[in-house]
């Protein structure tokens, strides 16, 4: 199965110059999100994973199945003034905006092992900003794990001390 065809290429959205790579047409269709999700358990099984980080808010979807399956705990990363109790923040800016994470203080113990999981990379800003978070509680990032790279925009480099690993990619065609 081509995973790629299922995501739909939306040009000038949400402004000009951008194409946004959506997944929820993957979602709508069970063969492509299953596979998605089955690519993303089959590579971390073996791993000894203590909890997910899933990032506010499309990688919610697919942290969530991933810490599931696994049967691990799921942390979720949120966009600023969401999370209840006390924080830790972050800001960071992406392709098409700025923003500030934030993750509970008390979501990871030192020396934990995670995976970080979001839909997709791009300039790698909302990702860095997340790396930056989980270093701080002192937990260790196995790996950080994505649907959709655009290797275009460099993310890659925002992650340098992480490993990276993406499904897809899609240049900008
Ligand atoms: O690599 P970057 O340039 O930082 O871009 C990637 C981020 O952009 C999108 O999220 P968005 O902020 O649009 O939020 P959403 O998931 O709430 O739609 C996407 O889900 C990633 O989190
Ligand atoms: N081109 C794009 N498509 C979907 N989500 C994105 N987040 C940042 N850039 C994006």
């Amino acid at each position: 199965m081509d995973l790629k065809k299922s995501v739909r290429s939306i040009p000038g959205w949400p402004m000009e110059g951008v194409i946004f790579r959506d997944l929820t047409t993957l979602m709508l269709d069970p063969a492509a999100f299953q596979k998605s999700c089955d690519i993303l358990y089959e590579r971390y099984k073996a791993s000894s994973v203590d909890k997910i980080v899933g990032i506010d808010a499309r990688g919610f979807v697919f942290g969530a199945v991933l810490a599931y399956k696994l049967g691990i705990g799921f942390v979720p990363v949120r966009k600023k003034g969401k999370l209840p109790a006390e924080t830790l923040e972050e800001s960071y800016s992406l392709e098409y905006g700025s923003g500030t994470l934030e993750i509970h203080r008390d979501a990871l113990d030192s020396g934990e092992q995670v995976v970080i999981v979001d839909d997709l990379i791009a300039t790698g800003g909302t990702a860095g900003a997340t790396v930056q978070l989980v270093n701080k509680l002192g937990a260790d990032i196995i790996e950080c794990a994505f649907l959709i790279e655009l290797p275009d925009l460099g993310g890659r480099a925002q992650l340098r001390n992480c490993s990276v690993f993406a499904i897809m990619e899609f240049e900008g065609e």
